[in-house]
């Protein structure tokens, strides 16, 4: 498969403070990828420079085999992005946004998509509604109906659906999927994990400028393990260790993090639990989740 966008040891530092601190990912063609993090991880940096709006400090990127600086006349009627604060003129309106966007992108050579932009994000009532009067969901559906107004080879996707109602943001879904399948490289970033894990082929979450986990969905989530849980019974504190480890005690039950065999974890349990005649109430295993692995990740990195 080809290499739509390589990222090799990028850094980039704002004046002393270095933002993102040599990370190493790539994204193959019609790929999904999506890059998640916390608040001030270097995911906007790290797609901003992909984008060319910045060079790095250090380490190389190319999209679609092209330095993004070098060749941003190239690339641009190629890739199309959607960035966090879109710079709409504030005075036009919908309308008349995506006529002057279609004029721009038919200037920088790239085919028009076929079907309305506008009807595609639902925003039809509001062709005649001056941008500055959208709501903050609304200018970001604006957004989305910019960057896809030609079908670009790459695409990336800042936080596409932050504001939007959960209506909204299954219709979002419903494009980015219809993009990707239409053979779209994607790169998104997004704070709703459940985003990243309906859409994303593999992903990469990151904490202060650094990749810490990276893999498919599937992959980063088996690294959280089950969890076995259950109302904490008197003599709790004769509950056995599993897989080494004693039980967390909190909000009146106890729960095991089971890495191996969670059959075998759960005979563990029942065997001491009737060897101690106990009852184990509101007894559940639940499968880790990706909010498991994130929230790991950003305390193990304190
Ligand atoms: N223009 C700038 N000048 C100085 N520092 C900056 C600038 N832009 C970003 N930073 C800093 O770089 C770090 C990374 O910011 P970035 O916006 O890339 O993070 P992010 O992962 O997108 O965060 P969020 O999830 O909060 O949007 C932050 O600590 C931020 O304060």
């Amino acid at each position: 498969m080809t290499t739509a966008i390589d990222v090799t040891g990028l850094r980039q530092s704002y004046g002393d403070f270095e933002a993102v601190r040599g990370i190493t990912f790539d994204v193959r063609q019609g790929e999904l990828f999506a890059l998640l993090g916390t608040n001030g991880a270097g995911k906007t940096t790290t797609m901003e420079v992909l984008a060319g709006y910045s060079r790095p400090s250090g380490g190389s990127v190319r999209v679609l085999g092209l330095d993004p600086v070098k060749a941003r006349r190239q690339l641009r009627p190629r890739m199309s992005i959607m960035l966090q604060e879109a710079g709409f003129l504030g005075d036009l309106t919908v309308a008349e946004t995506v006529e002057l966007w279609r004029g721009m992108a038919k200037d920088a050579g790239r085919e028009p998509l076929t079907g309305n932009p506008i009807e595609l994000v639902e925003l039809t009532s509001k062709a005649k509604v001056k941008v500055k009067q959208l709501s903050g969901g609304q200018k970001r559906r604006l957004d989305l109906a910019l960057a896809i107004l030609s079908l670009p080879e790459v695409l990336f996707l800042d936080e596409p659906t932050t504001g939007m109602d959960p209506e909204a943001r299954q219709r979002t879904w419903e494009i980015v999927r219809s993009l990707r399948e239409a053979g779209t490289t994607i790169l998104l970033t997004t704070h709703y994990l459940e985003e990243a894990e309906r859409l994303a082929d593999r992903l990469a979450i990151m904490h202060e400028g650094v990749i810490r986990i990276a893999g498919t969905v599937d992959e980063v989530v088996a690294t959280s393990g089950d969890q076995l849980s259950f109302r904490l019974p008197e003599r709790h504190e004769l509950l056995p260790a599993i897989e080494d480890r004693p039980p967390s005690i909190a909000g009146g039950r106890a729960a095991y993090k089971v890495y191996g065999s969670a059959h075998g974890a759960m005979r563990e349990l029942l065997d001491w639990a009737d060897k101690y005649q106990v009852d184990l109430e509101r007894l559940e295993v639940r499968p880790g989740t990706l909010d498991d692995v994130f929230l790991r990740v950003a305390k193990e990195a304190k």
